[in-house]
């Protein structure tokens, strides 16, 4: 069972009078078929604690494990295998390959990662949902803000992930796209049986969530 846990973690950056604790003794856990909110304000740790989870960065004590596995940070090559073949990322940077169409995109996530991606019919019903089934010829610089934001939902669905780290993806959205990203991912989790996380300050999320943590200067509690 896909699982994801982190104990005692702590990030600190920089030293002396620049050290900032980013983490701050950290506990959480994220489970297989289960939306996880980790909601906080601007600079509260949100961005480290998901790059920490999803193996972009590794944390200056404590533990994380990956289906009950210790992740040993030095061990290069099954981090990378993680973060290819189990994890999709929706970064606030919505990280799209700003020369290839938006078709091309899922394309070039076909190159990367030969196997087990969705099959055209299942995806293309997520396409209809995130409204973005119309914009396959455009390239990033002609979508707007919150179809791009779409588009990398998309391709982090696309390669059928065990676990979706998503961060603030819903920053550029109305509230009606709000409310059908929130049920999508809800749906993901649950009828796809994946582990999500999210991390926002977007309230209007919590009411799709399964359980809820709040995070503040790097300590997190959890609510739900
Ligand atoms: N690479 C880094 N070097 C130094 N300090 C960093 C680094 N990354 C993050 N920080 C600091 O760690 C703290 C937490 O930052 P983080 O980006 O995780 O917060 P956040 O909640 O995601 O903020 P935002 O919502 O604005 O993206 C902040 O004080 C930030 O300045």
């Amino acid at each position: 069972m896909a699982s994801l846990k982190l104990v005692d973690v702590t990030k600190v950056f920089g030293e002396g009078t620049n050290e900032v604790v980013a983490l701050n003794r950290v506990n959480f856990e994220s489970r297989q078929g289960e939306l996880t909110l980790i909601l906080g304000p601007s600079g509260s740790g949100k961005s480290t604690l998901l790059t920490i989870i999803g193996g972009l960065q590794s944390p200056t004590s404590g533990e994380v494990y990956v289906n009950g596995q210790l992740v040993d940070v030095k061990d290069v090559k099954s981090s990378d295998f993680f973060r290819l073949n189990q994890v999709g990322f929706v970064l606030q940077s919505h990280s799209l390959v700003p020369f290839l169409t938006v078709k091309k995109q899922f394309e070039l996530a076909d190159r990367v990662k030969k196997q087990n991606n969705l099959q055209t019919e299942q995806f293309n019903h997520y396409l209809q949902i995130l409204g973005i089934d119309q914009l396959l010829d455009k390239y990033p610089n002609q979508l707007s803000g919150g179809q791009s934001q779409r588009v990398a939902i998309a391709r982090a669905i696309y390669t059928n992930p065990d676990f979706i780290l998503a961060d603030e993806p819903t920053a550029a959205l109305d509230s009606d796209r709000v409310k059908k990203v929130g049920e999508l991912f809800k749906q993901i989790a649950a009828s796809e049986d994946k582990a999500v996380v999210i991390v926002t300050h977007d309230l209007r999320l919590e009411q799709f969530a399964d359980h809820v943590y709040h995070i503040e200067d790097g300590a997190i509690t959890q609510t739900k």
